[in-house]
């Protein structure tokens, strides 16, 4: 294994980093701690750098400061970085440290550089090192830090410079002596039985899997299927009527056969569907799982078989088996040849012949945290002489797991926080979204059972909410068109506004007059009352139109091209929304609206998850999701399932009203276009949670932890909607005042820090009756109480948010999104020379430079005091109505609490805010639905 700089344009989760000699691995992994954590990887390949150890008293390594730019200058161009650790090594010293003095280092120095007798670490003699993040997003977040070209304070005032680098495997033969036994291999929990079984038995069992495929075929023809050959991926699933000891007969993946038994394995999803197992091992399969289930070692009932054959020359990716599709140790039989494999451990490869007849068995870490590889080679050298490989079978016995697992590896733990990304296969195998009418879509796209039939759903994919039956203008070009330049319809748009606010909040939208944008909106907002709902219905449709055709453009559209890449960067669990959902009551229903791939699905086994999505692209991703239940917790009783996703408005959700425990909304108000929609959004949650429901939302906010890396790279565009500078702040009620304030006053005082920050309203502001706290985060800090009292005079004069277009690069080389990228390319070409105007403008850009299809997204960005107030003014106006489908938000008459005034004035909000916190650039807000 080996790195590589990256081409321009690739944003991988490795990072080459220059400049370090002098720095301790600890020293530079702290450096970069920030992001994620990275693990260390020294050029020469030698194991990954273990954690620094504490320093001995009297050797200190030297400090950031001390050997400050002395290395790097640019890391531009291509630096000879492919490692052979000495060539690597003076390439490096000669292309970046040129006058630094440092004698080039060797391999030799280097290694034994490592460590230091005494246990302290010596600093680096090398000049470049490679950082693996936990994801892209993390090293892309550390690269966007490193200042480009100057001096690095957090560094000590080094220049370091960081590229994106890429992994490769393999390219150089590494000899590498292959063990014919698992003692003293290193990898614990791995051990090999040789002559497990006869020649004799291999025989047999070699005949019983050749029978196999007739034996699939008569037993499926016996049950009536129609369709059982299996050949072609698609078969198998069964459903468990069949005979006893149906598999699936072969099929044929890309390299070699397979057969499964028990449950078949999905390799799209990797996993196996418990609801669906094919019915009772084979005789043959059945009496050697027992065998293996009795060995001490095992001590378990095997109840899953995949058969594997390889022909020679053929291989196995490394990989760990799936932990939330299996429990226990993996038992694999050899037949028929021999092969070597690989357990991989970071930078650790150990080969192992696996003679025929043994039984290999991954236990405990080798399972878990080792990945397992075959070669793809004809043959093998063991102790100098040459394994010329025949065709080998292998028998890898299973047992499925109904539960999510909580292994000691959550790094390589899909059940828990560092979730896998998916595999390169399944983001190939994505659907990729065709053009078609919208309606149509959602129709087909909608899987499962759940609420899919009737509702206006089906019907308002493409309008994204935009007037009922008028449709999205298709046709019409997307405009970004200012709230000035929109004047007739902003004044429209803010007199609906002002109905809304009026009736519903009392609010004080007629203070709008601290309108950033100088929107006419701060008009209509005085109007207020029923007044508003008097307006011009035509221009508030019109303006409904607009900015629903935005939000298709600069949001739906973007995430169906980009769902497959976009997917495979979001597989974190974030510990707050996490949190959120632990403090759900047991066995609850919850609406995870906007729900993307479907991320949080798994988090609690006993909830019922529906989730939503606008775009079909992530819920193909999402369902693809739903044959990998983490979470049944009966695995052989058909369970219900326990998530269904499907396309949906989050808008006009087609759920009944009061029927959810909770309801997430992860960031998904920010790509609403105005104030009036992200309330209806508000609403919609309210109206689907059940009177006690709780919802967490969260928005992008204007604070961003590295704006250098963020804001200043997206643009910032004139707010797009007509009364989007009326922004929510400015209606907040005494009482959203007081309450936006004191989340103001404690998240202002670590607003700009990693860590979460997090108030719980109802100890701050007595805003309304004691709820429970769900803030798990840090006590508030002293004085908060303080800030948020002199917050509170401020928060009628608070800030809006601001509208941003937040580009997003589609790497047109990276296999898992070539047919996406090709698709969007071909698009923003065609659109480029086509179409002029503002349809050009919206159309996706080609960036060769970058190699990369550039979408820019919308995004509204949030002030602290204006989620609250959002929600402040979601929560007087009450849930939305059932039939709220119409573009216009005519919430004028649909306010359940009509006349309601502010808080001074016994208004009765339909709940409560219960806290608003910062994290990690986010605002969150989690609020109650009381009746
Ligand atoms: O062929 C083998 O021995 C291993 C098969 C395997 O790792 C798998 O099916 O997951
Ligand atoms: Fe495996």
């Amino acid at each position: 294994m080996y790195f590589i700089k990256a081409p321009p344009g690739l944003v991988t989760r490795y990072l080459w980093v220059g400049g370090v000699h002098g720095l301790t691995t600890g020293q530079l992994a702290d450096l970069f701690a920030p992001w994620g954590q990275p693990t260390v990887v020294l050029p020469d390949h030698t194991p990954a750098a273990t954690p620094t150890p504490p320093a001995a008293a009297d050797q200190p390594p030297p400090s950031l400061g001390t050997a400050g730019g002395t290395a790097a200058t640019a890391a531009s161009g291509e630096a000879a970085s492919e490692v052979s650790a000495a060539a690597a090594l003076a390439a490096a010293a000669g292309e970046e440290a040129s006058g630094s003095g440092a004698p080039a280092p060797t391999a030799a120095a280097a290694d034994a550089a490592r460590h230091n007798g005494d246990g302290s670490e010596p600093p680096l003699r090398c000049f470049h090192a490679f950082l693996e993040f936990p994801g892209e997003e993390h090293a892309a977040a550390a690269a966007a830090a490193v200042p480009k070209g100057g001096p690095w304070a957090a560094a000590g005032g080094r220049k370091i410079v960081a590229t994106f680098a890429d992994l490769r495997r393999d390219k150089r033969p590494v000899p590498r002596p292959v063990a014919t036994s698992t003692q003293g291999m290193g990898v614990p929990g791995l051990e090999l039985l040789t002559e497990f079984v006869s020649p004799q038995q291999e025989a047999a069992l070699l005949a019983a899997v050749a029978a196999a495929e007739a034996e699939a075929a008569e037993a499926a023809a016996g049950a009536g299927a129609a369709s059982c050959s299996g050949r072609g991926g698609g078969g198998g699933g069964g459903g468990g009527g069949g005979a006893v000891g149906q598999g699936t007969g072969w099929e044929v993946l890309a390299k070699r056969r397979v057969q499964h038994y028990g449950y078949r394995f999905d390799y799209l999803t990797r996993n196996v569907d418990l609801a669906k197992p094919l019915g009772p091992l084979p005789a043959w399969a059945a009496q050697l799982a027992a065998r293996i289930g009795e060995l001490p070692q095992v001590s378990m009932r095997m109840d899953q078989l995949t058969v594997n054959e390889y022909e020679p020359g053929v291989g196995l990716s490394p990989h760990i088996d799936t932990h939330s599709a299996f429990t226990g140790p993996i038992i694999s039989l050899s037949l028929g040849s021999a092969a070597v494999m690989e357990l991989r451990r970071g930078e650790a490869a150990r080969p192992l012949l696996l003679p025929p007849r043994s039984l290999l068995i991954m236990g405990g870490e080798s399972r878990y945290a080792w990945q397992h590889y075959i070669p793809h080679r004809l043959s093998d050298v063991v102790e100098g002489e040459s394994l010329v490989r025949g065709r080998r079978l292998s028998l890898t016995f299973r047992q499925a797991r109904g539960f999510a697992c909580d292994c000691a590896y959550p790094e390589f733990c899909d059940s828990q926080e560092g979730v896998l990304p998916p595999t390169r296969i399944s983001l190939l195998r994505q659907p990729q979204p065709q053009p078609q009418p919208q309606s149509q879509q959602s129709e087909e796209e909608g899987v499962g059972g759940v609420a899919v039939a009737g509702g206006p759903t089906a019907a308002s994919v493409a309008n994204g909410g935009g007037g009922s039956g008028g449709g999205a203008q298709a046709g019409a070009a997307p405009s970004i068109s200012t709230s000035r330049e929109a004047s007739g319809a902003a004044a429209n748009g803010g007199a609906a506004q002002g109905a809304a606010a009026g009736a519903g909040a009392g609010t004080s939208r007629g203070g709008s007059g601290e309108d950033q944008q100088g929107s006419p909106a701060g008009a209509g907002g005085g109007a207020g009352g029923a007044g508003g709902a008097n307006g011009d219905e035509e221009g508030e449709e019109e303006e409904e139109s607009r900015l629903a055709a935005l939000e298709a453009e600069y949001v739906h559209k973007v995430y169906d091209a980009i769902a497959p890449h976009f997917s495979s960067t979001r597989f974190a669990i974030w510990p707050r929304v996490r949190a959120f959902i632990e403090s759900l009551p047991p066995g609850g229903l919850v609406a995870d609206v906007g729900c993307g791939n479907g991320k949080y699905f798994g988090v609690r086994p006993d909830l019922a998850v529906l989730g939503s999505d606008i775009s079909a692209g992530l819920v193909a991703v999402a369902a693809a999701r739903l044959h990998a239940p983490h979470c049944p917790a009966t695995p052989h009783l058909s369970p219900p399932r326990a998530a269904d996703a499907l396309v949906a408005d989050a808008l006009r959700l087609p759920y009944r009203a009061a029927c959810a425990d909770g309801a997430l909304c992860i960031a998904v108000l920010h790509h609403l276009s105005s104030p009036a929609r992200r309330v209806r959004l508000l609403r919609q949650l309210l109206r689907v949670l059940r009177p006690g429901g709780r919802a967490i939302v969260t928005v992008w906010a204007t604070e961003q932890e590295d704006p250098k890396k963020t804001l200043a790279k997206w643009t910032r565009i004139p707010t797009v909607a007509a009364d989007g500078g009326a922004a929510a702040t400015a209606s907040a009620t005494a009482a959203t005042a007081a309450t936006a304030a004191a989340a103001a006053g404690a998240a202002a005082t670590d607003r700009m820090s990693a860590s979460s920050s997090c108030t719980s309203l109802n100890d701050r502001a007595a805003t309304g009756p004691a709820t429970p706290r769900v803030d798990t985060g840090p006590a508030e800090p002293a004085g908060a109480a303080v800030a948020a009292d002199a917050a509170a005079s401020d928060a009628a004069t608070a800030e809006a948010g601001a509208d941003y277009f937040v580009p997003w690069h589609l790497p047109f080389h990276r296999t898992e999104t070539a047919r996406a990228a090709k698709a969007a390319k071909e698009a923003a070409v065609a659109a480029g020379s086509s179409a002029g105007g503002e349809a050009a403008a919206a159309a996706p850009k080609v960036d060769e430079s970058k190699g990369a299809v550039v979408f820019q997204r919308y995004y509204h960005l949030f002030t602290q005091q204006e989620l609250a107030a959002l929600v402040e003014e979601a929560l007087a106006a009450g849930p939305a109505d059932a039939d709220d489908t119409a573009g216009g938000d005519d919430a004028g008459g649909q306010v359940h609490a009509p006349g309601l005034a502010g808080a001074g004035s016994g208004a009765r909000p339909c709940g409560v805010l219960e806290e608003v916190f910062y994290d990690r650039s986010n605002w969150c807000a989690v609020f109650r639905r009381d009746a």
